[in-house]
């Protein structure tokens, strides 16, 4: 039985040496700079800025925006006058981080006015991954997919979508066990998986005339895999790129977690409502519940996280389940901006699918079947400020959260959506998963592969495992994940 919160867990900080989210304050962020120097030929105005942006981040405190920022409001709004003068260390760590990409882009003209108003200093990587070979090959491995019951195809573009947000498509032709690319073998995903509610996420998609009261099963269950919270055989996976292996994940430090015990306050802390607690205010609608309406189409919200090996097999898996039927229309949520270094934007979204057209073979078919929906409008692309913002999305504007009630489901994607979803805060992680998304107007899942200390919603044996596996960073080596649904 999971455990119902009587109140919320401590905020995550970033201010206990050794931890976690101190290294990426203290380590990850000037790398990221160092990173972002190299990418482009910056001016002596860009690298002036640079360095004060470095100096300012680990040394410094958080300062306010100009006055003439074209964001300062929605800043204001998300907290900055309560942190001006703090420390980043001593703020929340996931509105600490979301600041740094804000400054970083600012550092570097983004937000112009300028020549480098518009460019994503995190281009070059993010196209470097898109042209790996190993995206090759892993695109070439969809011709084999075809070859697969329906049932089981679907099931591999759901785990090639949950793997890859660790940067790896991690297709598994599970019966023929030929999988390629780096990912875990055949067999270690599953049993990598600390909770897999795939089944709940099946019967919310089940295809257009089965019956979605939860009995369906025409929908890929993954083999071997037990329900929700009862997975984990201790396994973990061999031979993964972890999202390190990347130029972009590049400078994970290794320190383990610590423990509860921070606690802050201010924006993001307090405005959020607690476990349980619905949110609700003008423009708040019902969900119509699984199906969605009788009449409406059935939608699948899918919020993105990485481009490049990430996104490709995101794509895919909304070409696959409009194919199927499963769902009429998808609206695939980006970042407005270039965030945490290798998030989605729209312009990553066009790469991605001009990628898939040109690789030929059946990964053509899916970029063209997906270029198709687009035109005619049965897919769109949003990216609302709120995706960058450095809140919970218990905090989410009135028409998100219209938007996300009117889903059928919507998909969160990666670990910073999970601590987003789920509060960024230190859960015991038997909290149960339902009663923390207990705000979000709509059925949700999560897909994530764990890079950061946040969890709910494990057994007691699936948690008691991982402590005893003596791995410890369990938490944060993205060796694990998790498919987690609320209906
Ligand atoms: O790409 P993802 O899965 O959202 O992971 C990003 C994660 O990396 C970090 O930036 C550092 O761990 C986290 O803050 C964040 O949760």
């Amino acid at each position: 039985m999971p455990d119902t919160p009587s109140a919320p867990a401590p905020v995550i900080l970033g201010n206990e040496p050794g931890s976690f989210p101190h290294g990426v304050l203290a380590e990850r962020h000037p790398a990221i700079i160092r990173q972002v120097r190299e990418a482009f030929p910056y001016d002596p105005e860009r690298q002036r800025a640079l360095d004060a942006l470095l100096a300012n981040c680990t040394e410094g405190v958080i300062e306010p925006l100009p006055a003439d920022a074209h964001d300062r409001e929605r800043w204001t709004a998300w907290g900055m006058d309560a942190y001006v003068g703090r420390s980043w260390f001593d703020v929340p760590w996931l509105w600490a981080e979301s600041h740094f990409y804000r400054r970083l882009l600012d550092a570097v003209g983004h937000f112009g006015p300028g020549a480098w108003q518009g460019v994503d200093p995190f281009r070059p990587a993010k196209l470097a991954e898109l042209d790996a070979p190993e995206t090759d090959e892993e695109l070439a491995a969809l011709d084999g997919l075809g070859d697969l019951p329906a049932d089981e195809q679907t099931r591999a573009l759901l785990h090639g979508s949950l793997w890859g947000n660790r940067a790896d498509l991690g297709f598994r032709l599970s019966t023929s066990g030929t999988g390629t690319g780096t990912g875990p073998g055949a067999g270690d995903e599953t049993r990598a998986l600390v909770a897999d509610d795939s089944d709940a996420l099946w019967s919310l998609l089940a295809p257009s005339g089965t019956d979605t009261s939860g009995t369906d099963t025409s929908g890929a269950t993954p083999s071997g895999a037990a329900a929700s919270g009862t997975t984990l055989s201790g396994a973990t996976p061999s031979g993964a790129t972890p999202p390190g292996a990347t130029a972009s994940r590049a400078t994970a430090p290794t320190s383990a977690p610590t423990g509860p015990g921070v606690t802050a306050s201010g924006p993001g802390v307090t405005a959020s409502p607690g476990p349980g607690v619905t949110a609700s205010g003008p423009g708040v609608t019902a969900s119509p519940g699984p199906g969605g309406t009788a009449t409406g189409p059935r939608t699948l919200c899918l919020v993105a996280d990485n481009a490049g090996r990430e996104l490709v097999p995101d794509l895919l898996l909304v070409s696959h389940l409009l194919a199927q039927g499963r769902v009429d229309r998808a609206v695939l949520h980006v970042k407005p901006y270039p965030y945490y270094v290798s998030d989605a934007t729209t312009a990553d979204v066009l790469d991605a699918l001009r990628r898939l057209v040109a690789a030929g073979g059946a990964a053509a078919a899916y970029g063209r079947r997906l270029w198709a929906a687009l035109t005619d409008g049965r897919v769109t692309v949003r990216a609302h400020p709120f995706s960058c913002a450095p809140l919970p999305y218990a905090d989410m504007p009135a028409d998100l959260r219209e938007e996300f009630a009117a889903a059928t489901v919507t998909v969160l994607k990666g670990d910073l959506n999970y601590r987003r979803l789920v509060g960024d805060r230190w859960w015991p992680p038997t909290t149960s998963f339902a009663d923390v998304t207990a705000y979000f107007p709509g059925p949700v899942a999560a897909l994530r592969t764990l890079k950061s200390d946040v969890i709910t919603g494990l057994s007691p044996d699936t948690e008691a495992a991982l402590e005893a596996s003596g791995e410890q960073r369990w938490r944060t080596s993205g060796t694990h994940a998790l498919i987690q649904v609320r209906r």
